[in-house]
Parts: C-alpha cells; sequence; structure tokens
C-alpha cells in the first residue's frame, strides 16, 4: 500500500497517462552531482560509442602496441611529425656535413650556432609549425568529415542485462574486473564518495559498463496500459448531458442542509419513493424543467481539500453556499480560489436567508470585494437566496444550474466507445463485498462490463443508483453503485474500461509493477543518503579525533573560524525526524483527504508521513506494523473494536479516535512540535569585569593566572557556569574553579565587590574580558 501522494506522483491525477517514464523516474534517486556525472557520460555514449580506444589493425585483427590507447588519427599525426623532425635534422646535418670544418666546428657540443645554421633551422620549425598546423587541420577534417576513412575496427559491444538497481560491488562482479578498479574509474568518471555498498540504477549501471565495452539492457516488460481516449470530436457522436455539481462553502454555512434538502427532494420528484443512500453522488430531477442534475455528495470542509480537488476536476459547476448571516469566510475564499484554478463556474447560494439576521446584500457586496463578478451588480454569476431549511429558494436554485448548464452545452460521447468515470467513492458493504460510487463520463457502463481503477478491476456484478434501484445500463453523468471490485478503488481513481479480463489483469500488474519498482528507487535513494552521510559522518569523527590528538578541540577549532573545519562545526545539520501515521477511516475519501493534509507536515527537522490510508477500523497487522514502524494509528469517524484497544496497548501502540478533522490536524501538529528541539536561551545572571591578569605560582611550583575581577551584576558563585566573552564574542565556556575575595578562598561574591577567578586549565583571559555567569533555559517551538 502506498500514500496517494506517491501512487499520485507516479501515475499522474488521471492515471498512466501523465506519468513518465522509468528511465526518467530512476533519475530521481541520484543526486545532483550524480546526475551531473550521468550527464556528462550520457554525453560522451552519444559521441564515442566505443570510449575504450582500443586500435586494431584491419588485416592482423591485432592491437597494435607503441602508441597504446591514442586513437589512430592521433598516432598517425605524430608519426608524421617524427618524420619531418627526422628529415629536418638530416637537413640541417647535410647542409653542414658538406662544409669543411672550421676549428670550432669540430667540437660540435660546445660550438657556437652560426647564423646560417640559425637560419635553416629556424627554416625547419617553421616548416614543422606549417605541417603541423596543417595535419592537424586535416585531422579535424577526417574528424567531422562522415565518410572518413576506417583506420580501426570498432570493436562490438558486449551485449549484457542488467538488473534495476544494483550495487557498486554487483557491478564489478558482472563487468568482470576488480572492485579497486572499478571504484578507481567512478572516481575518474567524476562519481564522489563512492562505496562498494553504493546502489545504482540500472541507467547509471549501463553507462558505466558502455566505458567498459558492454551494450546494457534492462529488461522492463512493463508497458501495457490503458489510457483515457481522444476528445471525440464527431458532433453526431456527442449526446447532452446532465451537469456535475460539487457544493462547497464555509463550515456550517449550511452545505450538509442543502444537499439533505435536495436529496429529500429528489425522493419526492423523482419516480422512486424511498430514502437516498449516501453513495457518494445522487440525480436530482428538477420540478419544472424536469432535467437531472447530478450533485456529488461531499460537502467541503478546509480539511478535505483533496477531495474537493477532486470534485471539481469531476465537476462542471461549484455552488458556493454563503450563509446569509455570516458572509464570506475563509474556507469561502478558498472555495473561490479553488473554483477559479480548475476554470469551473461558480454559483452563489446566499442560505439561510429565512434568518431574523440574514444580510444577503451584504453577502454579494463581500463576493464582489472578492473577484466575483456577482448578477446583482451586472457580472455573469448568478446568487440565488436560499435557505436550506425552510427550502426557500431551492428550486430557483435548481433551475439556476440548468440554465447554467445550458449555456456550458455539456455533451458527452455515449456510443462507439469504451466506457470511463470517476470512483467517487468506495467502501466494504457487509454482504455485498467491495463496493464503489462510479460516475460515467463517457460511454455506457453495463453488466458484465470491465473496469480498471488504480490498481484493481471489477466485472461489473450488480449497479444501483442511490435509492438501491438495480440499473442495467448507465449513461453519461449517471452516478451508480458498482459492485464486484477485486479491492477497493480509490476515490478518484479514473475509471476505464478493458476489453476483458486478462488485459485488466495485465494492466494492473504492469501498473504494480512500476510502483514496485518506483518504491525501490525512493528506498534506494534512503539508502544512498544514509550510506553517504554515514560515510561523511565517519570522515568527520576521524577529523576530529585526529586534531584532539593535535591538542585541538571543538571551541578551540570554532575560534579558528576556518572555511577548512567548517563541516566539522556544522553541528546543527541534522536528519530530518520522520513521524509515521496510519490513518483508517470510514470511508476511502475521508481517508485520503486526511492522509492528504497531514502527510509532509512539518519542516526540515520533524516531518509527518503516512504509511498508508484505508478504510475500515484498525486491525492487528496495522498494531503491528504501527510497533514495527512507531506510527500512531488514527482512527476517524470509526469504532475501533474493543480488543483492537487492548492489544494496541499492550503492545504500545497509540489508536487516538477523531471525528473532526481539525482535531487531527491539531494532533499531528502537537506531536511533530513535541519532537522539535528546543530553544535553547541564554540567560546572564551575573558579570565581572576582567581587570587585570596575575600569575601566581602554585603549591607544585606550576604558574597559573588568575583573573582580577569587579562583580558588575549579580551574584558569582563557586562552580557557576561561566561564558568568557571578549568585544562582545564568546571565547570560552566552562566552570568557576575557584574564586577568591582578597587571599580567602569565597563560595560566592557579590555586585560592587573584586574577587579573583580561575577557570581551570583555560588561562586565556584577558584585560577588558567579560566573565559572565548564565543559565540555559529551553524554550518551546512550534511549527
Ligand atoms: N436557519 C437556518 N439554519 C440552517 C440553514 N442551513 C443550515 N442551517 C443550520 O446551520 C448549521 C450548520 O449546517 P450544516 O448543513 O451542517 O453546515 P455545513 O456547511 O454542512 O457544515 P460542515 O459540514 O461542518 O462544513 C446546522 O445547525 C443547520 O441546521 C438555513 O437555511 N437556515
Amino acid at each position: 500500500m502506498y500514500s496517494i501522494k506517491t501512487v499520485r506522483s507516479v501515475i499522474g491525477t488521471t492515471g498512466w497517462l501523465k506519468r513518465p517514464c522509468f528511465g526518467c523516474n530512476s533519475a530521481s534517486i541520484r543526486t545532483a552531482a550524480d546526475l551531473a556525472m550521468l550527464n556528462k557520460l550520457r554525453s560522451k555514449k552519444r559521441i564515442n560509442r566505443n570510449p575504450l580506444p582500443t586500435t586494431v589493425d584491419p588485416q592482423k585483427g591485432q592491437p597494435e602496441t607503441g602508441n597504446k590507447g591514442v586513437p589512430p588519427h592521433t598516432q598517425s599525426k605524430i608519426a608524421s611529425e617524427h618524420k619531418v623532425v627526422r628529415n629536418g635534422v638530416k637537413k640541417v646535418e647535410d647542409k653542414f656535413q658538406k662544409k669543411p670544418h672550421s676549428k670550432s666546428q669540430g667540437n660540435s657540443r660546445s660550438r657556437k650556432i652560426s647564423k646560417e645554421e640559425e637560419k635553416a633551422l629556424k627554416e625547419i620549425s617553421t616548416e614543422f609549425e606549417t605541417h603541423r598546423t596543417e595535419a592537424s587541420k586535416s585531422a579535424s577534417k577526417k574528424k567531422r568529415s562522415p565518410n572518413k576513412p576506417k583506420t580501426a575496427v570498432e570493436r562490438p559491444k558486449i551485449p549484457l542485462t542488467l538488473p534495476s538497481f544494483l550495487t557498486v560491488s554487483n557491478l564489478s562482479t558482472i563487468l568482470r574486473v576488480r572492485n579497486e578498479d572499478l571504484l578507481t574509474k567512478l572516481k575518474e568518471l567524476g562519481f564522489e564518495n563512492m562505496t562498494y555498498n553504493y546502489i545504482l540504477d540500472s541507467e547509471t549501471a549501463a553507462l558505466i559498463a558502455d566505458e567498459y565495452g558492454f551494450e546494457a539492457t534492462t529488461n522492463d516488460n512493463t508497458s501495457v496500459d490503458l489510457f483515457e481516449q481522444p476528445e471525440c470530436t464527431e458532433q453526431k457522436l456527442l449526446v447532452p448531458r446532465a451537469p456535475v455539481v460539487t457544493i462547497m462553502g464555509h463550515v456550517d454555512h449550511g452545505k450538509t442542509t442543502i444537499l439533505d434538502y435536495l436529496r429529500k427532494s429528489s425522493i419526492v420528484n423523482g419516480e422512486f419513493g424511498g430514502i437516498t443512500q449516501h453513495i457518494g453522488a445522487f440525480s436530482v430531477k428538477t420540478p419544472k424543467t424536469k432535467k437531472m442534475i447530478t450533485f456529488l455528495d461531499t460537502p467541503g470542509h478546509a480539511a478535505f481539500l483533496k477531495m474537493r480537488q477532486r470534485g471539481a476536476d469531476v465537476t462542471d459547476i461549484v455552488v458556493l453556499v454563503v450563509a446569509a448571516d455570516d458572509s464570506v469566510m475563509p474556507q469561502t475564499k478558498e472555495a473561490i480560489k479553488h473554483a477559479k484554478n480548475s476554470g469551473v463556474p461558480i454559483i452563489v447560494a446566499i442560505n439561510k436567508c429565512d434568518k431574523p439576521d440574514a444580510n444577503p446584500d451584504k453577502v454579494v457586496a463581500d463576493l464582489a470585494g472578492h473577484d466575483i463578478d456577482v448578477e446583482d451588480y451586472g457580472g455573469e454569476t448568478q446568487v440565488v437566496r436560499v435557505s436550506g431549511k425552510t427550502g426557500l429558494g431551492m428550486e430557483d436554485l435548481e433551475e439556476s444550474i440548468i440554465t447554467l448548464s445550458e449555456v456550458l452545452d455539456l455533451k458527452a460521447q455515449e456510443s462507439k466507445t469504451l466506457c470511463e468515470g470517476w470512483v467517487i467513492e468506495s467502501e466494504m458493504k457487509k454482504g455485498l463485498g467491495n463496493t464503489a460510487t462510479f460516475l460515467v463520463r463517457r460511454g455506457v457502463l453495463e453488466r458484465g462490463k470491465i473496469i480498471v481503477a488504480g490498481n484493481t478491476w471489477c466485472k461489473v456484478k450488480i449497479m444501483k443508483d442511490e435509492h438501491g434501484k438495480v440499473l442495467k445500463k448507465a449513461g453519461p453523468s449517471t452516478p451508480v453503485e458498482v459492485i464486484g471490485w477485486k479491492d477497493l478503488p480509490e476515490a478518484g481513481q479514473l475509471g476505464l474500461e478493458a476489453k476483458d479480463e486478462a488485459l485488466a489483469k495485465k494492466v494492473i500488474l504492469n501498473r504494480m509493477a512500476r510502483e514496485e519498482k518506483f518504491k525501490e528507487a525512493q528506498d534506494i535513494e534512503k539508502i544512498n543518503e544514509m550510506r553517504q552521510s554515514e560515510l561523511r559522518e565517519a570522515n568527520k569523527r576521524q577529523k576530529i579525533e585526529e586534531l584532539a590528538k593535535n591538542g585541538l578541540s571543538l571551541e578551540d577549532i570554532r575560534k579558528l573560524d576556518s572555511e577548512e573545519y567548517k563541516d566539522l562545526l556544522d553541528e546543527t545539520k541534522q536528519e530530518c525526524e520522520i513521524v509515521p501515521f496510519i490513518i483508517r477511516a470510514d470511508v476511502s475519501g475521508s481517508s485520503e483527504a486526511i492522509a492528504e493534509s497531514i502527510d509532509g507536515l512539518g519542516n526540515d527537522e520533524v516531518k509527518s508521513k503516512v504509511l498508508y490510508q484505508e478504510v475500515g477500523p484498525p486491525t492487528e497487522t496495522d498494531i503491528e506494523r504501527a510497533e514495527t514502524s512507531g506510527a500512531i494509528i488514527f482512527a476517524f469517524n470509526l469504532k475501533t473494536p474493543k480488543d483492537i484497544i487492548l492489544k494496541a496497548e499492550r503492545r504500545g501502540v497509540h489508536i487516538k479516535s477523531h471525528n473532526v478533522i481539525y482535531h487531527l490536524i491539531e494532533e499531528v501538529t502537537h506531536e511533530l512540535q513535541s519532537r522539535l528541539k528546543p530553544d535553547i536561551k541564554v540567560e546572564v545572571l551575573a558579570s565581572a569585569k576582567v581587570r587585570a591578569v596575575f600569575s601566581i605560582t602554585g603549591k607544585n611550583k606550576k604558574e597559573f593566572k588568575i583573573a582580577g575581577c569587579k562583580v558588575s551584576q549579580g551574584i558569582i558563585k563557586r562552580n557557576s557556569q561561566i561564558q568568557v566573552t571578549r568585544n562582545g564574542q564568546m571565547i570560552y565556556r566552562g566552570h568557576i574553579d575557584a574564586l577568591k575575595h582578597e587571599r580567602d578562598d569565597v563560595a560566592e561574591v557579590k555586585k560592587g565587590m573584586d574577587c579573583g577567578v580561575s577557570l581551570g586549565r583555560w588561562q586565556n583571559f584577558e584585560e577588558g574580558d567579560d566573565i559572565e555567569v548564565y543559565e540555559e533555559k529551553e524554550v518551546p517551538r512550534y511549527l
């Protein structure tokens, strides 16, 4: 089970279509330095597919001796340069041998070069330079020429299959090179701090293998998947469909009341009597125009942002509920922002208009001030004054929705297409098994059809509407409860029709394999980071130990303030503490919304992580997982069975129950805050100024220094924790070793008194230093 965030980042919001290829994903396991190296290697591979500089004689097929490792064109250039030099020297020799030898010429070693000889040598050197330039020109021309005659045969690459991930040590075995040699090679290639157990992904490993003359491939046969159909452009295939509406607004402004009213009206006005059940969506037939509207049954709430976002993705129209007695509130603004971002048109329902203190005109004015072009002020956004309680204006609201949907000209392809739709809600129902509310987006859902959503699929066994009536077919914008899912699909997932069961199974296996790989890559990233940081820490410790041997403490190093030792002093850099949570909720929409709200809360020091979220009360498996991971279990809108509570208590696992999401988030925030290291505040209790420094000879005849001070503030006591500051800079921290007043040892000295202070071994005080007695206080920190 993965957190929705993780999975979403792999599959995108609408399925696998938006998911990047695995080659791209694997990049996420690399550090910036690794990536830079990888790019270098990639470009190198593009330029020179055979990087091993072995040259082979085309006839003999044997490697040439001599300039081993030097490319052929360079070798011929060197040979020809040698020839020019040899010829030049010969020319000079010939020229001067022909001349009769003078005395001075007899001793060729010591003789001076004559002007003639100098000229001749100059000529040769010019000839040599010209030749060199020409040779290099022709060499680079040859290099550029596509028809360059082959002077060497490229050694064929040796095919190699690599696993998705492998250690440096594994790779050395596969490449048949010594571990040490591979590490040296990696260093040459620019990989920093490589160790035998560093895990490489297949792409990096393949590029390294290429350096050794191997053509590596990875066996990844996970490409089969289902995708959304392209938009239908054939007008005759498009049929009008009901608008899908989401109700949003601030807490307590009456969203649920309005939805309840609409639901009830659907019973009164619908063809079927009886109560409606919560299935995540329901349809209403308008009383006047007899048109259908589909309402998503997910009233807004700040913490349900994610669910709402999905609502708006599926949604054609947002009904923004604003209480007439409360006007625009934070979540009203948030809903406006969200609807605007998703480009979904808004209808404003000013609710609670039955109340005596209702002030709908203020609401209209406030909304206008928040970028809503209300029709009252000549804009396009319809405003309806309603009361969810009395039913006032509710028919007008429905008709406004129909008017807007007609303007929007909502249509969908029903025939000649595979079925597609959204999972709105999912739940395990006693006697029915895994059920999900499915909102058809295109095509027709029928009994027996196969739908894949995320990593699960179903062969539609039974389809029911919100009144419990069994349906045979459901067209676009129809919400239906679908029974027959193998596992619970997650709310918000896109369901796509597969032509048969075999394809559905194959698609799911592939999706899971890819997720597994992605997860593996993430784990590996963590392992590598951990190993690298262990290595850094070990190096740090070694350095500190070496310095300690030389008599330098961290305090001393701090005083040096040298760049070289900066990382040693960087003690504040800590690993981020991850606080894990397991979410259990009544419905998947809630569990996911909670996960989305709390996953990743925190800062660089402490962060929350949702291990997984599931529907239904906590189980024994959750307790086991929480025990091993140290996770806290949240049960939302659920009753945890007594035996599970007892088991959790016995094993020290916390199960926390909530039914208000704000409180749950608050608890997570408190938990994270409790783990933040408190700030340390230094409070100076007393201080003394060093007025003179005396040298005293002790009993063992050793000389030591005493600071002669005057107490300027508070009381200084023996053994007090002190700091010495010079020009406002703290230079030493320790304890008072000995305290004297005149010649006597004293326990304390008060403000205005003179005293002699010894700080034990530390004796570097100077006149003018301040000795401050201080106390460290812990100050709690907040997120
Ligand atoms: N007088 C009056 N009271 C209303 C009206 N609509 C809702 N209420 C009351 O307002 C309170 C909140 O209503 P809900 O429907 O629960 O509000 P909500 O927006 O769904 O609240 P959350 O789900 O917490 O976000 C309840 O006590 C309702 O009875 C209305 O039109 N008139």
